[in-house]
């Protein structure tokens, strides 16, 4: 019997659970046993398939591991502590001053470890970082979650360039038709509409440099992105504050590799970005329902002149109601949704999201540059009557003969980047230099943005000093610009204002305010020629000063180092004609 019952395959179970019921007893034993050793059959497969996976998933992990710590072997840094690198130096210290110091040691390509499989090198030779930040094309996670756990998933702020390649050409594309097109790139309502904010809140004495930028900011932003709607938008204010509040926490949150659903801030946070959302699609819909208006009217006065002229309908040529709206809202072409997955409004929120917080962030240092340095405004403004004395009523060549006003901003840029760091990475090979240095595959690349952009070997002595005639040349024969004196140095500013040239700053790897290479910023040119409108419009009507206790106060001086010089002071709007 035992030798008819013996094997567990598949087939004698079949067998043996269909057999006739004559051996009956016999058999319910039988099958108990044989279905009891199948089911430890089965599971002992299972488990010793589970064993084998995990086991090549770790050789895997360790080989990976080998390859990596072999391969950075040949970077220069500091040696690492213990298993988990440098995270705890890091942690305790401000990552650009570490880094500061291991350049200083190390030289300029450093490696530090985040982790036993996290490495992060950073570069700081000007002749690296031009082919680093082209040929490493993708970003590390960190970014792209910042974002879309705020706002859910866009193609244009993630880390892989595959995925943001298309609505980047697309950005740019807009933005470069705007600029083209229009005779200003800020409305000037949005513009007046700032400035008016300026005297909304010079009611009070005194306002805080940062506050007033971040208003400034948010709209200009908010008419670019959303047109006349945004200015009659009564949600504006609260929608600031919740985009200022989201951004806040943004990177904390994401810095979580899941998402910590166990902490109530975490919850509170996503009640926020989901309040930002509902106010993004309020303002979409106005702005839709402003769009068929506008193009209502144009119909209706289309028709009129029809009516008027006695034309037959057929002869005008017919306007199309949907392109006039998609042309009048910039919104359109952020808002249609390639990717299935994509949150409907996440790219908008992205740009209002990153254009608030880095425009903000320019605003501020220049306001806080101008107000230290009371000559360079009144010569600004020499510029600004010259220009408005002149018949040129073209904005944007208006803007192109302030080069003055131009390098003030490039220069404030320079001094206060943004974010500390530009951060990229090749996730699928690695970057190997022509200097012969190789980078490992899913290594986190960063150029340390103040250390470069206040270098003294490519800067000069005053590296560290507000000084906008570094980037400005005199044309030695009146108007042949092909013969320039740099003004760069420390008597710069002694010229006559009338013959400066601007040197063009895009060509200098060590001015990254912006990026450079495949990753670099879509809005840069947009956003250097907005805000010299802005300015300008500003300057013709206040003089930026210091409130009067930290006029006096040693720290805000012009002479002092730049870094000292943040834009965290009380400033004063004072009326021109006043
Ligand atoms: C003063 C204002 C701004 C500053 C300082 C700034 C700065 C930057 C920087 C440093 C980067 C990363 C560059 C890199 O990794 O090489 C960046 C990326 C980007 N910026 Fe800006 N930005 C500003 C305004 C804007 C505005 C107004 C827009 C859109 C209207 C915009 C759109 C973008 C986009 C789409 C990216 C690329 C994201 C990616 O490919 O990952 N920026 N910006």
């Amino acid at each position: 019997m035992s030798s008819k019952c013996d094997g567990t395959t598949p087939l004698n179970i079949i067998v043996i659970l269909f057999r006739s019921e004559s051996s009956h007893n016999c058999i319910s034993e039988e099958k108990s046993r044989i279905l009891g050793d199948f089911v430890t059959r089965e599971v002992n497969a299972f488990l010793w398939f589970s064993l084998i996976a995990i086991t090549v998933v770790l050789i895997g992990k360790v080989v990976e591991l080998f390859r990596l710590w072999s391969k950075a072997k040949q970077l220069p840094g500091p040696p690492s502590p213990s298993f988990c690198g440098h995270s705890k130096a890091i942690s305790r210290r401000n990552l650009t001053d570490l880094l500061y110091d291991s350049h200083k040691r190390y030289g300029p390509v450093v490696k530090l470890w985040l982790g036993p499989m996290q490495l992060l090198v950073s570069v700081k030779e000007p002749a690296l970082l031009k082919e680093i930040l082209v040929k490493a094309e993708d970003k590390l996670l960190l970014t792209g979650r910042a974002f879309r756990l705020a706002f859910g998933r866009s193609s244009l702020f993630t880390s892989s360039f595959e995925k943001v390649q298309n609505r980047r050409r697309w950005l740019a594309e807009k933005l470069d038709e705007i600029l083209f097109q229009r005779a200003d790139v800020f409305p000037a309502k949005a513009v007046d509409c700032s400035v008016g904010r300026v005297q909304d809140i010079m009611i009070e004495e005194s306002v805080d440099c940062n506050k007033v930028s971040q208003h400034l900011a948010f709209t200009l932003l908010g008419c670019t992105l959303f047109g006349d709607a945004f200015l009659g938008w009564s949600k504006a204010t609260i929608y600031e504050e919740l985009l200022m509040m989201v951004a806040k926490d943004a990177s904390f949150w994401a810095s979580y590799r899941v998402a910590p659903f166990w902490k109530q801030g975490f919850w509170r946070y996503q009640r926020l970005c989901m309040k930002l959302k509902c106010l993004t699609q309020d303002i979409v819909q106005q702005c839709r329902k402003h769009c068929k208006l506008s193009s209502r009217s144009q119909n209706q006065n289309l028709q009129n002149e029809i009516k008027s002229t006695g034309v037959e309908a057929e002869f005008v040529i017919p306007r199309c109601p949907a392109t006039e709206m998609r042309n009048s809202c910039f919104f359109y072409g952020l808002h249609d949704q390639v990717n299935p997955n994509e949150e409907p409004i996440g790219n908008i929120m992205g740009v209002m999201f990153h254009g608030c917080l880095t425009t903000a962030n320019l605003i501020a240092s220049i306001l806080g540059r101008l107000a230290t340095n009371p000559e360079i405004q009144e010569k600004i403004n020499s510029e600004l009557n010259i220009v408005q004395q002149g018949s040129v009523k073209d904005h944007q060549k208006n803007i192109d003969n302030m080069p003055l006003l131009l390098a003030t901003i490039y220069e404030s840029a320079r001094l206060l980047p943004a974010g500390p760091l530009l951060q990229r990475c090749s996730l699928k090979q690695d970057l190997v230099l022509q200097t012969g240095i190789t980078i490992p595959a899913g290594t986190l690349v960063v150029v340390p943005l103040k250390l470069v952009q206040m270098e003294s070997s490519s800067w000069g002595s005053d590296a560290d000093k507000f000084n906008p005639y570094r980037f400005l040349s005199v044309a030695c024969n009146g108007a042949d610009t092909s013969q320039r004196t740099s003004l760069a140095g420390e008597n710069a500013g002694d010229e006559g204002e009338s013959s400066f040239v601007l040197n063009d700053p895009t060509g200098n790897v060590a001015f990254l305010p912006f990026g450079f290479g495949a990753r670099s910023c879509v809005g840069r040119k947009f956003i250097i020629q907005g805000v010299a409108t802005l300015f300008a419009s500003l300057l013709a009507n206040y003089e930026i000063k210091l409130q009067s206790e930290s006029k006096n106060d040693s720290k805000l001086s012009s002479n002092t180092s730049a870094s000292q010089m943040l834009p965290n002071s009380k400033i004063v709007f004072a009326r021109r004609n006043s």
